[in-house]
């Protein structure tokens, strides 16, 4: 099995998830740079974080009209995961992979610090290895993390179990104060109608080992990593 690490001008967490998946999770993986029109040899992508273009017009904005994005579409219509953390969740939602949209958080400030998070739903690729329910100590890292859609679609996300993770507070309650972004029903991650595209805000890469201060992270990249060996 083999997993792409999707690279634009910008990206930052490229490496830690080549760590990740490579020295933690045990697979191989591989940078790919943006120029790259044909994404058929991977089994799965990850789309990273970081400030691809400098976040220039909207962050992700411009990372989802280059080349490799049409390849990331076709991969995803094959059925293959494909997960975007941080300005990778808005790259997916800027080329309408994903539903919504990442708006300025509502202390437009940047903000690096731990959550929680609450699983809502095991029924998607990336999150077998949990129990529902089951509270992550998972870093966030941004500025546009606040998630909006319409009532519509996010009745749809709701009906659908597309809302894959929510921030909540240490013993898995949804609150104002545990929402560092003001998302709309504090909604940190959604997959896709077919789920198997992930989005989420925090970083499961920055906790995915225990030295970091949490490793409740890494049973994303590892359901995955499975998911894969089942196809
Ligand atoms: N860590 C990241 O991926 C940051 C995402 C984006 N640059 C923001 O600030 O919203």
């Amino acid at each position: 099995m083999s997993i792409a690490i999707v690279q634009f001008g910008g990206s930052n967490c490229d490496l830690d998830v080549l760590h990740v998946l490579r020295d933690v999770v045990g697979v191989d993986a591989e940078l790919v740079w943006y120029k790259e029109e044909d994404l058929d040899r991977f089994d799965g992508i990850v789309i990273p974080g970081g400030f691809s273009y400098g976040d220039y017009l909207r962050a992700g904005a411009i990372a989802a009209r280059t080349p490799i994005m049409n390849s990331v579409r076709k991969q995803v219509e094959a059925g293959k995961p494909v997960i975007g953390i941080c300005n990778g969740f808005q790259v997916l939602t800027e080329s309408g992979l994903l539903d919504g949209a990442l708006t300025t958080n509502n202390y437009p400030k940047f903000r690096c610090e731990p959550t929680y998070l609450r699983v809502e739903t095991t029924e998607t690729p990336f999150t077998t290895g949990f129990k529902k329910g089951e509270v992550l100590n998972v870093p966030i890292a941004h500025m546009e993390g606040n998630f909006y859609a319409d009532e519509p679609t996010l009745a749809r996300l709701e009906q659908n179990d597309q809302v894959t993770f929510r921030y909540v507070d240490e013993k898995g309650r949804v609150t104002d104060e545990a929402n560092p972004n003001g998302s709309q029903e504090n909604i940190a991650g959604i997959v896709s109608t077919q789920k198997n595209v992930l989005g989420m805000m925090p970083h499961p890469e920055r906790a995915s080992e225990d030295i970091l201060g949490s490793a409740d992270g890494l049973k994303i990249f590892k359901s995955m990593a499975e998911y894969i060996s089942g196809r």
